[in-house]
């Protein structure tokens, strides 16, 4: 992995590359710019997973509620970050009929009503049929418990974006 070119960014360079590992949460990248040199990949992703470990809960779910719904109102609006746009669209959450696209809206405000955050789930690790299962599962999961499964797909959903970042952008080693 050729990590000279990451480690040889300027701050501007690293957040316009990496802003959006987490969904709408340029900080971190941000925050995670000053840790640098990295040794690799993992590396990097690790300095990403230590700073949303370290945060405070409403940080935590500060970061959660900066997720679009899955299938919700910004999809159809068109107004998805173009990663989320790509994920989304992957599971075939644009093509959803109008009762499966109600009933992925009306999971998503009972989860939100429970928790105080959306659900969040890795959508390239899933498909349209597997989403509301899913969903339904973990509704009946405890807070605590459940604050944990959604920042890990968090950070499901960050790995394969500095995966693509790192591939995509010539970064990629031998
Ligand atoms: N609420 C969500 O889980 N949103 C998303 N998951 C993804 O993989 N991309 C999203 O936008």
């Amino acid at each position: 992995m050729d990590m000279e070119k990451v480690n040889s960014m300027d701050f501007g360079e690293f957040v316009d590359v990496f802003g959006n590992v987490v969904e709408r949460c340029p900080l971190i990248a941000a925050a995670v710019w000053s840790q640098r040199p990295f040794s690799n990949s993992e590396d990097l992703e690790k300095h990403f997973f230590a700073f949303i470990d370290a945060l405070p809960q409403s940080g935590q779910e500060g970061i959660l509620r900066c997720h679009p719904d899955l299938a919700g109102r910004e999809l159809q609006q068109g107004t998805l970050t173009a990663e989320s746009r790509r994920e989304q669209r992957g599971a075939g959450l644009m093509s959803l009929d109008a009762a499966e696209r109600l009933r992925l809206a009306e999971l998503n405000a009972q989860y939100r009503a429970r928790f105080g955050f959306p659900f969040v789930l890795a959508a390239r690790l899933s498909d349209r049929a597997a989403v509301p299962g899913e969903l339904a599962r973990r509704l009946q999961r405890p807070p605590a418990e459940e604050l944990c499964t959604a920042l890990g797909e968090v950070k499901k959903i960050g790995r394969l974006r500095l995966a693509d970042l790192l591939g995509a952008a010539g970064l990629a080693g031998p």
